[in-house]
């Protein structure tokens, strides 16, 4: 097998380099590539591991033609198109809880720093001015902290700030009032946050929802005298508001580690008096670096080499351990979803995704995945486990899951049926040995069948002299019978024929084949 070849494109701790190598890819580190650089390489990797500087545009998906898997050694993902990599089938992963501790420790940093004015103090101390007047702060204890995000990091920073005696008030519309309990803090409103709010500290995605939260209205809502902290995301506050704010004297300072446009080697928020900035360190500490750099190297691995998915953000998780018992599941999924894709002719609205006794207990995800992308690949080749859910919706698709824990006559069972102009349609399969994927019923047949290379699906009328006609048909054209299923609903009813050939069957043998008496239907199955 060949080795998967990774790329890591941006600055990351060395152990990630050495855990890719020791897991069996090849990597190559080349930091600070220009878009079309990228661009100019991207197509012979397998999987590219990066942090906040990359971005993954369309562009440069479009040129990753072997791209798999993209791995963010942090959080934020704002810097990778992930509709368009999920389009395209490519897995994209983070580390969401490697840098938590280090950024909350950062907006703790930067609200001390606002608090006694540390930056301009030390500046001045060292320029000989000796201003012990000049810089006048204030205690935390007691102030209220306004929390605007409270998940990960939001709620880190809570625990610190309770522990500096501060009270905190969080605004967060899918915090429950339980876990706000839990971490000590008064739920509220935007609106109160706003009024209460000593210092204000940051922690959402960039969302539209979130985008300039902190704008010029909503800053003239806050306390006189409140001090601003975003460890987040630039684009969270209007930065024009911020300056005016800080600049009228209503805002009594800011901290900014994050900026709208990055890297911010201009912004016209430097040289504002109260102003503090760092350059997007808030995950810059040397252990939050070796966690994200070993969990994006663990992960990505794990998908390239076993096919295990953690914290992926366009696909269901797959443990390491899962995915060896999962894997002939996938592999009958797929199957069936695809001879029920060959099968159809109609628009399908819903296909329903039923498993029975031990296929029941494993997580579903992933076979409906592999179902849906077995039954699009007839429509597009470019579908995948990740895109597969996601042409589905695009397509209008109805897509439902039935779990039945009981066995029924197999110990384990995924039907896969679709909805059609005639009705309900269905097939069935089993893993034989646990191992290898095995048709067991068609549209309501008994018919057992490996699903493998090109077949032949034939729907006749049970009558005497079929069989021969079709062997001869075929041996007259040099086409070589490697397996024979059959299956009928009732002696000289509606019957079927599988059949595995070695080669595929030209258009003529099969309207011949279709020519022949009793016979109703052919088609071709390739898998
Ligand atoms: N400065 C840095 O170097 C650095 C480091 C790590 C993370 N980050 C950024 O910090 C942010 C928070 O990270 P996290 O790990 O805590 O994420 P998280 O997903 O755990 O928490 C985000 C919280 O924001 C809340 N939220 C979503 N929409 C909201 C809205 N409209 N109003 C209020 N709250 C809303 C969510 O409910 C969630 O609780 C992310 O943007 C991440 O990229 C920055
Ligand atoms: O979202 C994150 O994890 C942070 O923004 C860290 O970004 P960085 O890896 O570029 O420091």
């Amino acid at each position: 097998m060949t080795k998967p070849k990774v790329l890591i494109s941006d600055k990351m701790d060395p152990q990630a380099a050495q855990i890719f190598r020791e897991r069996g890819c090849e990597v190559d580190e080349i930091t600070g590539l220009k878009p079309e650089e990228l661009i100019e390489i991207i197509g012979k990797y397998d999987g590219l591991a990066i942090r906040s500087s990359t971005k993954v545009t369309k562009e440069i998906i479009d040129a990753a033609t072997n791209l798999k898997v993209i791995g963010r050694a942090g959080i934020g993902v704002d810097n990778v198109d992930i509709p368009y990599a999920s389009a395209k089938g490519i897995v994209v992963m983070n580390t969401p809880f490697g840098n938590s501790i280090t950024t909350a420790e950062h907006a703790i940093a930067l609200m001390f720093a606002l608090a006694r004015q540390l930056p301009e103090a030390d500046a001045s101390t060292q320029a000989g001015k000796w201003e012990k007047n000049r810089f006048m702060g204030v205690e935390v204890t007691g102030k209220t902290l306004g929390l605007i995000g409270a998940g990960n990091i939001g709620s880190i920073v809570a625990s610190r700030a309770l522990g500096l005696r501060m009270k905190v008030v969080a605004f967060d519309p899918f915090l429950t009032p339980e876990r706000a309990i839990e971490m000590g803090a008064e739920k509220v409103d935007l609106e109160t946050l706003l009024a209460k709010a000593d210092f204000i500290t940051l922690h959402t995605p960039l969302t539209d929802q979130t985008r300039n939260i902190l704008s010029a209205e909503n800053l003239a809502k806050t306390k006189k005298g409140v001090r601003i902290i975003n460890c987040a995301r630039g684009g969270l506050i209007d930065e024009a508001a911020l300056k005016e704010g800080l600049e009228s004297g209503h805002i009594a300072g800011a901290a900014l580690d994050v900026f709208a446009v990055e890297p911010a080697k201009e912004n016209p928020l430097f040289g504002t008096p109260n102003f503090i900035s760092t350059p997007h360190l808030g995950a810059s500490t040397s252990e939050a670096q070796v966690n994200v750099a070993l969990q994006v190297a663990e992960q990505l691995s794990d998908y390239l080499i076993s096919g295990g998915v953690t914290n992926a953000l366009n696909m269901p998780s797959l443990s390491a351990e899962e995915a060896p018992k999962l894997r002939p599941y996938m592999a009958l999924a797929e199957k069936l979803g695809s001879m029920i894709g060959q099968l159809s002719h109609d628009v399908i609205p819903r296909i329903s995704i039923h498993t029975e006794g031990a296929a029941a207990e494993l997580n579903q995800k992933p076979i409906v995945s592999a179902v849906l992308a077995g039954f699009l690949r007839t429509q597009t080749d470019t579908v995948n486990m990740v895109n597969a859910p996601f042409l589905a919706r695009e397509r209008g698709i109805e897509v439902r899951e039935i779990k039945t824990e009981r066995e029924g006559d197999y110990h384990t069972l995924v039907r896969v049926s679709v909805k059609t102009s005639q009705g309900e349609r269905s097939v069935a399969g089993t893993l034989f040995g646990n191992a290898a994927p095995r048709l067991v019923e068609l549209f309501g047949i008994k018919v057992e069948a490996d699903l493998d290379g090109n077949m032949l699906y034939i729907a006749n009328t049970d009558a005497p002299g079929f069989i021969g006609a079709v062997g001869t048909t075929l041996g007259e054209a040099g086409i070589n019978i490697g397996t024979f299923h059959l299956g009928r609903r009732e002696a000289g009813g509606e019957a079927i024929l599988l059949l595995s050939v070695d080669g595929s069957v030209p258009q003529e043998l099969l309207c011949k084949i279709d020519a022949l008496p009793s016979v109703r239907r052919v088609t071709p199955l390739k898998f």
